[in-house]
């Protein structure tokens, strides 16, 4: 089995964070997770989150500390991810996200963080992003 390198953005705002939907045709699809993607080859992690941010939300992102780093085997797709969560923000010179290549984006309360709409290997970052929503 296969492990993928993820980075995703906890990009937080006026007290909401930023979510976007998985696409119809993908794994997980349809399932609400922290916009980021894969890591490429010999690529430095936060790079390729300001990357992943501006091709599929239209974003300009610094990137900050990380948050939490998971480690989950999807046996079904026969791949194993290591999820990098890192802290990012908006310069203030960013466009507003919108849907470029995910299916939707918003920006939620706590009260949608619901484990039943992410993926299985978001559970634990869940719980700290709620946190952060909440203090
Ligand atoms: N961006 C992001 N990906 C996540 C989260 N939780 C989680 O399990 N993942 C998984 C879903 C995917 O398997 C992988 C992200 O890579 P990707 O978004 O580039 O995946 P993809 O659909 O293009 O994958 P693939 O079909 O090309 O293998 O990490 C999350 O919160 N954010």
């Amino acid at each position: 089995m296969r492990t993928v390198i993820v980075a995703a953005g906890v990009v937080l705002e006026h007290g909401k964070v930023l979510l976007s939907r998985r696409k119809t045709g993908t794994h997980l699809e349809g399932l609400w997770e922290f916009p980021g993607g894969k890591v490429e080859a010999g690529e430095d992690p936060r790079a390729a989150l300001r990357r992943e941010l501006e091709e599929e939300l239209g974003i300009d992102t610094e990137v900050g500390e990380i948050v939490d780093v998971t480690f989950h085997r999807y046996e079904d797709a026969d791949k194993a991810v290591l999820l990098l969560f890192f802290e990012a923000s908006r310069t203030s010179a960013s466009p507003e996200p919108r849907a470029v290549d995910v299916a939707e984006v918003g920006w939620f309360g706590p009260e949608a963080l619901d484990p039943a709409s992410f993926p299985p290997a978001d559970v634990a970052v869940l719980a700290k992003v709620r946190a952060r929503l909440h203090g």
